[in-house]
């Protein structure tokens, strides 16, 4: 048995995966500390949807901000990356699927902000093929809302399931294939989002 088998199983069944154990130690709570330092400093930007002339900044659609971990920055050696390398890697073993890089930022959703309904590949493109998202909530009040929902691939109306925002707690899913929303949170949320990528470049 590897780290990964319980989630690789899922992803090639259901196309998602949520576990509250498969990351180990209490990474979330040193990684939350790195993103409040950088939101303290004032290196969040506001997220954008697409890639379009209509795209752009709408907080109504997207209402986080976001920063970006840099390839080459100290925090980029948090032990949390490299066992995303190896996930990455164990998801080529199985699958085939020719991942060659990941990108990952931290997502800051204030009062009030959510995320509506969307995949994650951009229009034209199909180079994020996989999804991930590490909570950073410890503590969280389940009354606040900010849920992750997920939604029925082929019925994009029904909804599969929703989850809390709990620290420690991981998503996966395939990103091109999997409808998916924040619901609006009532309190500030804080996650560590990130996709594995068939291609070199970041941020297309
Ligand atoms: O934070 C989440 O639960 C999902 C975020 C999301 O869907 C995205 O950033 O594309
Ligand atoms: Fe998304």
């Amino acid at each position: 048995m590897s780290d990964f088998d319980e989630i690789l199983y899922l992803l090639n069944k259901q196309g998602w995966a949520v576990s509250d154990t498969a990351v180990p130690g209490a990474w979330h709570a040193s990684l939350r500390e790195q993103a409040q330092r950088l939101w303290d400093a004032g290196e969040f930007s506001g997220g954008e949807i697409g890639r379009g002339a209509n795209d752009g900044r709408q907080p109504a659609v997207r209402g986080d901000a976001i920063c970006w971990v840099e390839p080459d920055s100290a925090l980029a050696q948090h032990p949390f990356f490299e066992w995303m390398a190896r996930l990455r890697q164990a998801l080529n073993d199985s699958y085939d699927m020719g991942l060659r890089r990941h990108e990952f930022h931290f997502a800051r959703y204030d009062d009030g902000a959510g995320y509506k309904k969307h995949v994650d590949q951009h229009r034209g493109t199909n180079y994020r093929k996989i999804s991930i998202v590490f909570y950073l909530n410890a503590d969280w009040d389940t009354t606040k809302g900010g849920e992750l929902c997920l939604y029925n691939p082929y019925d994009p109306d029904v909804e599969l399931q929703r989850f809390a925002p709990l620290g420690g707690r991981l998503a996966v899913f395939v990103s091109g294939y999997m409808p998916h929303e924040v619901l609006p949170s009532r309190a500030t949320r804080w996650s560590l989002t990130g996709w594995m990528r068939t291609d070199d470049l970041i941020r297309a």
